[in-house]
């Protein structure tokens, strides 16, 4: 049997379940997920590595109208990555119906001659008939390679997602060593499980405007001491993220500080700051220090 590898982009709007589906492929946690749109701002690069192929997938911002200059990139990324793969799985919420930002996205995807699988996530919630009602009206609506039905939350289908998959990717050797799951080091794992505890605890002012940089990384005896900086761009933000008398970051520090042990095996002290910079969605230097510029190349 011939080996397959290659990349395979997960595109689709903000909150259909690309994080969680990324994450159940490679049963272990590489993205972070939350139930605000958004959350994911890099493209992650998720590596499964089997007997008889290599999928390496890339995790994509939700595409959406952009708003802000940090909007443009982040949809910039998700193009690239479109362009540069092997197939594009263009995951939705089966629960919706087809709206404006789909049709934003087929139009895009009509324009590129590759192979697209149209993921119907979060089947769990529907009944077989309307699930069979959903397919139909998806089927009406472009000739795609494949529809899988599946719920990324129950693990329900995914198999067959990875068979398909695989038909796809092109004869070769593995990309990646065979123990790697991601190209991201530590350091961004680190910040973003911190990322997942701001978005955890705090309402809707404050997910977009939120930046994490780890500045100091130390380990003494087998004790991983850290200090991050977490970056708002209002002065009211700074005041919801320290909370009345520093309760609300304690919280994000004690959560975070707990996950981070159990992924390091080992203590962890975390030391948590907050700083305003004004505007920085808006500016592009900034994007480029907190590193969500990979791919903008303009
Ligand atoms: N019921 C159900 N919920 C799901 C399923 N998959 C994801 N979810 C939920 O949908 C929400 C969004 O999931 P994410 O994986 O963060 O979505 P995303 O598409 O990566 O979001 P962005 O990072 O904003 O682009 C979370 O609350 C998930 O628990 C599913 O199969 N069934």
């Amino acid at each position: 049997m011939s080996y397959k590898s290659g990349f395979i982009a997960i595109i689709g709007r903000p909150n259909v379940g690309k994080s969680t589906l990324m994450n159940a492929l490679l049963k272990e946690k590489i993205a972070i997920m939350s139930d605000k749109p958004n959350t994911t701002r890099n493209n992650i690069a998720g590596i499964l590595t089997q007997d008889d192929a290599q999928f390496v997938f890339v995790d994509t911002p939700g595409i959406h109208k952009p708003q802000q200059q940090l909007g443009r990139v982040l949809n910039k990324n998700a193009y690239m990555a479109m362009e540069d793969c092997d197939c594009i799985t263009w995951i939705v919420d089966a629960n919706q119906s087809f709206g404006k930002g789909d049709a934003f996205i087929l139009d895009r995807l009509d324009s590129m001659q590759k192979k697209i699988i149209l993921i119907l996530n979060k089947i769990d919630l529907l009944s077989k008939e309307e699930l069979m009602n959903v397919l139909i009206s998806w089927n009406q609506k472009a000739s795609f390679h494949a529809i899988i039905p599946i719920s990324a939350k129950e693990q329900d289908n995914l198999q067959e997602l990875l068979n398909v998959i695989k038909d796809i990717l092109p004869e070769g050797t593995p990309l990646y060593p065979e123990e790697m799951k991601s190209d991201h080091g530590e350091d961004f794992q680190i910040t973003e499980i911190i990322r997942e505890k701001i978005l955890f605890n705090t309402k809707e002012e404050i997910p977009h405007s939120v930046a994490v940089l780890l500045e100091n990384k130390d380990n003494r005896d087998n004790h991983l001491y850290l200090e991050a900086v977490i970056v708002v761009d209002r002065n009211s933000q700074k005041g919801i993220l320290i909370g009345k008398q520093g309760s609300m970051i304690k919280k994000i520090r004690l959560s975070a500080q707990k996950e981070l042990k159990d992924k390091f095996k080992c203590p962890v002290t975390l030391d948590l700051y907050v700083r305003v910079e004004k505007n920085w969605r808006n500016k592009d230097l900034k994007i480029k220090e907190f590193g969500l510029d990979e791919f903008n190349d303009d």
